[in-house]
């Protein structure tokens, strides 16, 4: 096992989710896999309520802004009333969530979508959060020694919540200082860590920030943000040059705080 020394300024420590707490098999296969299978029958179910008509608004203002990608799906307005036209509008905001999906793309307005209704797959005990073993124990060793603890996923802070809220270790939120989504702004931008750190009320050095993915720690880094890529099972496999430039952990143990003992 390794020992990550972490630098005496940092004062809080910002975690990624899907490949850091948890694994990205959890959210591939179960996560995802239930937004595929239930989006018409949930849309079906909420249409007449505001929350779902503005993340349905959410959703086809951004598949304005994505008209000329490749394989774009356009959300037409309800041009008049009927099962049929209501059917209609709800396939193409179907069709464009599943396009979304199949690219992974982590826009406000599908992960918006997904945090309403991955709800009922917690709150019915279908799905609990999934965290790899040496998170929670770490996090509560952080603590102890004065370190601020928070989330930065794609995920809505509404998902984030209910994934450590229903989790495999019970409901954990309270080690939590707080939360980011990418409505500070996208993770691959250096611009967010800098807003995180305004938000959090300290410098952007103050912060160590652990992500399995690369371009992320990058961003952090340009913003001067310690960062450490962590390496759990089902990660992308990093270039030797990757391996070589960045700090990696494969447990949360291995960060060594300097007032650890
Ligand atoms: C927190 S909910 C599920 C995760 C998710 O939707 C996602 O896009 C994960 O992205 P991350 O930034 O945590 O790697
Ligand atoms: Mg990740």
């Amino acid at each position: 096992m390794g020992v990550l020394p972490v630098p005496a300024e940092v004062r809080a420590i910002l975690l990624d989710i899907e490949g850091t707490t948890t694994p990205i098999a959890f959210v591939q296969e179960t996560l995802f896999p239930y937004i595929k299978d239930n989006v018409k029958e949930y849309l079906r179910a909420h249409w007449e309520e505001e929350e779902c008509q503005r993340d349905v608004g959410l959703l086809r203002k951004q598949a304005q802004e994505d008209s000329s990608l490749d394989g774009a799906v356009p959300i037409p307005l309800e041009s008049g009333s009927g099962e049929e036209e209501l059917e209609r509008v709800i396939q193409a905001v179907v069709d464009n969530v599943h396009w979304q999906m199949s690219l992974d793309r982590k826009t406000t307005a599908l992960k918006q979508l997904q945090g309403h209704m991955w709800r009922a797959a917690y709150a019915t005990g279908l799905v609990k959060g999934e965290i790899f073993e040496d998170v929670v124990p770490a996090i509560r060793k952080w603590r102890e020694a004065g370190m601020k603890v928070y989330i930065y996923s794609s995920g809505s802070i509404e998902a984030q919540k209910l994934l450590f809220g229903y989790s495999t270790e019970g409901d954990i939120l309270e080690l939590f200082d707080g939360h980011f989504d990418t409505k500070i702004g996208p993770k691959v931008e250096s611009e967010s860590y800098r807003r995180i750190a305004a938000s959090i009320g300290c410098a952007t050095n103050n912060i160590l920030f652990l992500t399995d993915v690369p371009r992320e720690a990058n961003a952090a880094e340009e913003a001067d943000t310690h960062v450490a890529v962590v390496i759990r099972p089902g990660n992308a496999g990093l270039t030797d040059d990757e391996k070589s430039y960045y700090s990696l952990i494969s447990s949360f143990t291995e960060l060594f705080l300097p007032s650890s003992t």
